[in-house]
């Protein structure tokens, strides 16, 4: 096989894990595992940085199943569960609470789009907070990447007026969890190589509006501007952690 992980995303990874501070020893931590190829790379990552880390933690991949009837898990869990299985991981398999009232016809409004989108993206986080609790798990990994912090970026700048993204890092219910994000550091590109390498396949979504979000016209907008000014990806990232407030307007 390959090897997965070249030296300088190695690296990387490293550095956005030791800056950031995520993982200690004795950590239990809850894995998030949409099935789609980055949370599937990250599964695999942490189970490498645990084969090599001098310290010892505790990994939980869960997977919050839209698609289960009557508790039984539906064909998209029991995809990512074989794939998780591939790499040596068992997947604890959590049915969704909530279920889409999606219509046949999915061509909706935006606005009902949005709000589809919202309610199903909210239980799915209270879902995994619920989890990791009842797994008494202190660390929730997420697969989010570098191309997702920076669209983010855009989206809550140009959608919801303010300027933020997401953090690698995040402590909630008084630092009783926290969030992190080990690929924080690493492009989509980068994690489809480490997944190719590894072996794993993602399981493609099987919701309708996927694909349709506001997030994928961000996504091309920017591709246009990556195309149109080199090296202007690096720089937005870079941004991020180089804020001048003295040149902003709040007060
Ligand atoms: N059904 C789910 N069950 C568990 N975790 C999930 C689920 N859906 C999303 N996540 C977590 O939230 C992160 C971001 O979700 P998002 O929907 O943006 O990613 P995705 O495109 O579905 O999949 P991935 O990020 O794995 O390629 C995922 O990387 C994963 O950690």
């Amino acid at each position: 096989m390959k090897r997965p992980l070249s030296r300088a995303i190695n690296r990387r990874i490293g550095r956005t894990m030791h800056q950031w501070d995520m993982l200690a020893h004795g950590d239990r931590v809850l894995v998030a595992v949409s099935g789609g190829i980055d949370s599937l790379v990250l599964s695999w990552l942490l189970l490498h940085w645990r084969s090599k880390a001098p310290i010892d933690f505790t990994l939980h991949p869960v997977h919050i199943d839209t698609e289960s009837v009557d508790g039984q898990p539906g064909k998209a869990a029991r995809d990512v569960a074989g794939e998780l299985e591939k790499i040596g991981l068992p997947c604890h398999v959590v049915p969704s609470a909530w279920q889409s009232p999606l219509p046949e016809d999915t061509t909706l409004l935006e606005n009902q789009r949005k709000d589809i989108c919202f309610q199903c993206s909210s239980n799915r986080r209270r879902q995994l907070f619920d989890t990791a609790r009842d797994l008494g798990c202190n660390k929730l990994a997420l697969g989010h990447h570098q191309d997702d912090l920076i669209e983010t970026f855009f989206i809550n700048l140009t959608s919801a007026g303010n300027i933020s993204t997401m953090k690698p890092r995040q402590e909630l219910f008084e630092g009783r969890l926290t969030l992190i994000r080990p690929l924080a550091g690493i492009e989509k590109a980068e994690i489809r190589k480490i997944g190719a390498a590894v072996g794993v396949t993602p399981v493609p979504s099987s919701c309708p509006l996927s694909e349709q979000t506001r997030r994928r016209d961000v996504r091309d907008v920017l591709e246009s501007l990556y195309q149109l000014i080199p090296g202007s990806r690096e720089h937005i990232f870079a941004a991020l952690a180089n804020v001048r407030h003295e040149y902003l307007l709040d007060r």
